[in-house]
């Protein structure tokens, strides 16, 4: 590019600097003064309102100074945050205040305008000129969407038409254009290279000024009620997520928080890796959580359950145990829509007959039994649904209670109590009455003002009424006290049996068959009702069971919804299961969904395929409400990567390597571990040297991982992580890891520690291993003691090098 057009984009960026300083020069101070201001009028606050009571035109001039005093302080704090926001954001601009430049003539106007697109506007000081837009504007997406020639965009008022004349990346540091590139056909090409180039962090990256076409597309969708976006690895997804959120609430800035958003991630390292996103942004980061931290959190401490990580390390690991075939079934069973409408069905039922209660039972006496709450319950009107008549049937417990509490007062415990209880008790009972009676009764007043001055309690043995009064109100306070758990376990519903209810339908196959309608079920049923009532009775929950625990707890006590979240996103979207995603859909009425996941890595058994005519994610909502957008470009791994674990996936799914270049995945096959332990040490060193500082050990399950960490420790290497699902935070360095735990993540360089046919032989593992090998962006080695996997084998050999030592 001609030097000479460089050096005009250069004092342009002086200028756009100058006028950014300029302005955080003249809003620093005023950000302080209104930070002040606000602190002074709250310190203030009191003295500056006089409290007048004394007749109604005094309260009302006071009840008005407190208010405008309120509004002052408000409308202070107000413009402070917003300034606050400014300042950051301008600060944020200063060192690189844009990352593109488009040149858009529009259809029938005769002179073309330069739209600067950078993280957030800038306006000049005539309040109309934009120096920079920010990237979510409608103007901005001619940058991501078009090349050079016809070009438009979508406005709130319709499409705008036009040509674009230039396309223009910069990489701006510290006010500095270090480079620049004119886009023609594909944008950001170059500028993707470099960025693609650099090494993996302990925080994803935002991908802002390289977004591509078709991750626009679904970070701008706003119509479809759900989102799929099936993607390769390395495709995308996440990052443009991320972006979508930016997106969201920037362009609903006035409705729309970012508490009112949430991500379900696959475990909580990855919640860390992707927290800094938002924030470089400008943005508050969404909640986010795992769906294992909502089933516990709703399910409670009654039952212990089993987390997703444990029940993949029982699948991978446990082939040789007894049942291991059953509990498989059982998992797939669970995890199904047929088991979902069984369990609607089942609530029908139990509409019916069948319902199960927990007696209420009091200082070992049954207070109101299960029996008599069944007869209660089933007396209520059968059209009315399940959950209208616990909720009938709780109002009447409650009731009953306060009958029972009554009559409990006589009680001869009730009497014990009374002899032990502490002076303070009688004496704050005693405060009690006297104030009651203060109120109505001027002697009252006296011998109150005479018990302060003496210091010493009256003697009322005198008054029969007043001791009786005493005891009454005593005996009330006992009793209330001892009742008080009783109230709220019926407010909690612990009237009802849930564990007896979901355990009642693992009985026979017959009356399994009967209760839920249902006709065909898993060939080793017999042994799936065994494994899960035994589990129970340790009161325990396999992960299989917990969303239909719920799912049945809630058809039974009414719906727990929550209706302030407005946009769920999920992420590693093919492990959540039909199920799951039902209970997803109830839990959140009025929210819009977006689904980021990619079959190929499907490694849990309960997996969801997310398009396609058998996908029942396409039905949740129906078509018409949703959408589908597919990303097949893969920009993680350098394009010898991508082939090597496009043909390792050997389907039919369509992956396109981006045109980065590297070594050959390498296979290294050893004799026995200690040398091949050695040899993985020698080559972590190498990579450390070539510059690569995130380098992961991946294997197969936790225990491998264990294995791994400790014999590779006692070869010598010191500075090595061992990850496991308790890990929160993501750090750089050299980590060994088992797969399920580094899905959605990146390194450097990996190493598969034992990519042998005995650990990788089975159809499942196929996806384990791809997942595995596509966490790699530069450098993939594989090792074996053994025969290679038949997914290795099977390869053609110019897809990779064979070590020689
Ligand atoms: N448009 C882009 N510009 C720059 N980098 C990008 C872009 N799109 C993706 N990347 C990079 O590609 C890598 C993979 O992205 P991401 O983790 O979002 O993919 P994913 O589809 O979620 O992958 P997976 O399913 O394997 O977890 C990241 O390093 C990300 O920064």
């Amino acid at each position: 590019m001609e030097a000479k057009e460089r050096q005009a984009e250069q004092e342009r960026l002086d200028q756009v600097r100058k006028k950014l300083k300029a302005r955080i020069e003249e809003l620093e101070p005023e950000v302080t003064g209104l930070r002040d201001q606000a602190a002074e009028i709250r310190r203030r606050f009191w003295e500056e309102v006089t409290v007048n009571t004394s007749s109604d035109e005094e309260f009302e001039e006071t009840f008005y100074t407190i208010k405008q005093q309120a509004a002052v302080l408000s409308e202070r704090e107000r413009r402070h945050r917003l300034l606050t926001q400014q300042l950051k954001s301008l600060n944020r601009m200063l060192p690189s205040p844009y990352f593109g430049r488009v040149d858009f003539l529009e259809d029938g106007l005769n002179q073309s305008e330069q739209i600067y697109i950078g993280v957030s506007s800038f306006i000049d000081e005539d309040g109309l000129s934009f120096l920079v837009y920010d990237w979510r504007t409608p103007i901005a997406s001619l940058y991501y969407d078009h090349s050079p020639g016809e070009a438009s965009y979508v406005t709130p008022v319709g499409q705008i038409t036009g040509t674009m004349e230039l396309k223009r990346q910069y990489q701006i540091q510290s006010g500095q254009i270090r480079n620049m590139f004119d886009a023609n056909v594909t944008i950001g090409d170059e500028l993707l290279q470099q960025m693609l180039a650099k090494g993996a962090d302990s925080q994803m990256k935002s991908i802002v000024s390289t977004i591509q076409k078709e991750q626009n597309a679904l970070i701008r969708n706003d119509h479809s009620r759900l989102l799929i976006v099936q993607g390769a690895a390395g495709s995308g997804k996440t990052s443009a997520a991320l972006q979508r959120v930016a997106y969201l609430l920037y362009k609903n800035r006035d409705s729309l928080k970012a508490d009112q958003i949430v991500l379900f991630s696959p475990n909580p390292i990855f919640n860390s890796y992707v927290s800094s996103v938002l924030p470089e942004l400008g943005e508050e980061n969404m909640q986010q959580t795992t769906l294992q931290e909502y089933l516990e959190y709703w399910l409670g401490s009654s039952l212990r359950l089993e987390d997703p990580f444990d029940q993949i390390e029982y699948v991978l690991t446990a082939q040789a145990t007894p049942n291991y075939e059953a509990r498989l079934q059982g998992i797939k069973y669970k995890a199904s829509e047929a088991f979902l409408r069984a369990l609607q069905n089942y609530a029908q039922w139990l509409g019916r007959e069948g319902m199960l209660f927990n007696g209420i039972r009091f200082r070992d006496r049954d207070l109101i039994t299960a029996e008599q709450m069944r007869s209660q319950f089933y007396s209520y009107d059968p059209s009315l649904r399940l959950a209208n008549r616990v909720d009938l049937l709780q109002k009447w417990l409650l009731k009953e209670l306060s009958l029972l509490e009554r009559k409990e007062r006589r009680a001869d415990w009730v009497e014990e109590e009374l002899q032990y209880l502490e002076s303070e008790q009688y004496a704050e009972v005693f405060t009690m009455l006297h104030k009651e009676r203060e109120v109505f009764d001027i002697a009252e007043h006296y011998a109150v003002v005479n018990e302060k001055k003496s210091n010493k309690r009256r003697e009322d043995e005198g008054d029969f009424d007043f001791a009786k009064r005493e005891e009454d109100l005593l005996r009330q306070r006992i009793v209330k006290t001892s009742f008080k758990p009783l109230r709220q376990s019926v407010r909690k519903f612990s009237f009802i049996d849930v564990q007896g209810l979901y355990a009642q339908l693992f009985g026979d196959e017959a009356a399994y068959l009967e209760k839920t309608n249902e006709t065909k079920l898993p060939v080793l049923w017999p042994e799936i009702c065994k494994q899960t009532k035994e589990k129970l009775d340790r009161l325990e929950l396999f992960y299989e069971d917990a969303t239909p625990y719920l799912y049945l707890k809630e058809l039974i006590e009414g719906v727990r919804t929550n209706t302030e979240i407005r946009h769920v996103f999920v992420d590693e979207g093919q492990d959540y299961s039909p199920f799951q995603y039902e209970y997803l859909k109830k839990l959140f009425p009025r929210a819009r969904m977006t689904v980021l996941g990619d079959f190929g890595q499907a490694i849990f058994t309960q997996a969801t395929k997310l398009q396609g005519a058998e996908s029942p994610l396409v039905l949740l909502y129906g078509e018409a409400e949703t959408s589908l957008i597919c990303l097949v470009r893969s920009y993680r791994s350098t394009r010898e990567i991508v082939e090597f674990t496009k043909v390792l996936l050997s389907d039919e799914s369509e992956i396109a390597p981006f045109e980065r270049s590297g070594p050959k995945p390498l296979l290294a096959r050893l004799e026995g571990g200690e040398k091949r332990d050695a040899r993985m040490l020698k080559d972590i060193a190498a990579f450390k040297a070539e510059g690569f500082d995130s380098i992961a050990v991946i294997t197969k399950t936790a225990a491998e991982s264990r294995t791994a960490f400790e014999s590779l420790r006692i070869q010598g290497s010191e500075a090595l992580h061992l990850i496991t699902k308790e890990t929160v935070t993501f750090e750089k360095g050299v980590m060994v890891i088992p797969v399920y735990l580094a899905k959605g993540i990146e390194f450097d360089a990996v190493l598969i520690y034992e990519a042998s046919s005995q650990a990788y032989s089975r159809e499942n593992d196929r996806k384990l291993l791809y997942t595995a090998c596509t966490r790699a962006m530069h450098r993939l080695r594989l090792y074996t003691t053994g025969d290679w996997s038949p997914f290795v084998e099977a390869l053609p050999a110019y897809l990779y090098e064979k070590a020689s030592y």
